[in-house]
């Protein structure tokens, strides 16, 4: 795969289709038996996803009024993700943090390919805290760091701790700075932290706990600059490595609501929020059309 690394891609689950034909997406509300997936979901070509249910209805909605085509009915038949579909591009959220976008990426790895979609491009549009980069600044991930600082997601199995790679598309990630650029949208790139949670382990001050010092929240801001960290979330090593893991292409590009030089309360006027949630919609949206024709 272009622009990855490790060239390796993981083969699915042995026992996934030769033991369970009968496969439920219990997070979906929906399986191969309940409804038609390859009729709804084949055609699929990109999935963006990001954190808020709401967001990604709008998304999916700005999306259909731009290109001019339907925009699907909410597909999930549960309360956890929404799924709209619009033409070739599925908008799922994946909830707050990595125990729930892993969840949300194991089953629509399953959707695609009990849909029979080869190979899906997977696009995480979310905000972030900026580290030393000016409020609404669209950062491209070069690479996500994880609350160690390693460049791994580790995931704990069987007691053990597993540590895989964390790398992005390059080849996309380029195409999606140079759209950026083209459409004036301040783009940056650099690696992403993501953090364990929202307070702590983003070193804000303005928690409910806070056994640290303003002066180490600082060092702890500056040590990130210098290592290339543009900014602070929580789900891009998870995101990073599944993608990877499974050979999909994969890019994360979040704006930033703050700088986190400048202080740690997210209080942005609302029509302000809103334009700054639209930055990586209309990055991203602008690239889709562009390699798609729609
Ligand atoms: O994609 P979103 O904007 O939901 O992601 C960031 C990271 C956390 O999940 C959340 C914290 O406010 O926002
Ligand atoms: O500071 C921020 C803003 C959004 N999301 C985060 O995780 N951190």
């Amino acid at each position: 795969m272009t622009g990855y690394v490790n060239g390796n891609v993981e083969k699915p689950n042995k026992y996934f289709d030769r033991k369970d034909k009968r496969d439920f997406l219990y997070h979906f509300g929906f399986g191969v038996d309940t409804i038609d997936i390859p009729a709804i979901f084949g055609d699929t070509k990109y999935v963006c996803t990001g954190g808020s249910p709401g967001r990604f209805k709008l998304y999916a909605e700005w999306f259909a009024k731009e290109t001019n085509i339907k925009c699907s009915e909410n597909l999930s038949r549960s309360d956890r993700f929404v799924i709209y579909k619009t033409g070739p591009v599925c908008w799922i959220n994946h909830g707050m943090g990595t125990p729930s976008l892993s969840i949300m990426l194991v089953e629509s790895f399953k959707l695609m390919h009990h849909a029979g979609v080869k190979n899906p491009t997977f696009i995480r549009l979310g905000t972030s805290g900026g580290v030393g980069v000016p409020p609404g600044t669209v950062v491209v991930s070069t690479g996500a760091v994880n609350s160690e600082l390693s460049e791994t997601y580790v995931q704990v199995i069987a007691g053990k701790r597993i540590e895989r790679p964390t790398q992005l598309d390059s080849t996309l990630r380029e195409a999606l700075c140079a759209v950026g650029k083209e459409k004036n949208i301040p783009v940056e790139t650099g690696k992403t932290l993501c953090a364990d949670d929202f307070y702590e382990g983003q070193m804000r001050l303005d928690g409910y706990f806070c056994d640290y010092e303003e002066e180490s929240k600082f060092d702890f801001l500056r040590k990130l600059n210098t290592l290339g960290v543009r900014n602070i979330e929580m789900e891009s090593t998870c995101f990073a490595s599944f993608t990877c893991r499974a050979g999909f292409a994969s890019a994360i590009v979040c704006v930033t609501l703050l700088n986190r030089m400048d202080g740690d309360q997210v209080q942005i006027p609302k029509e302000q929020y809103i334009e700054y949630e639209e930055r990586p919609f209309r990055l991203v949206t602008a690239y889709i059309r562009q390699q798609t024709g729609i």
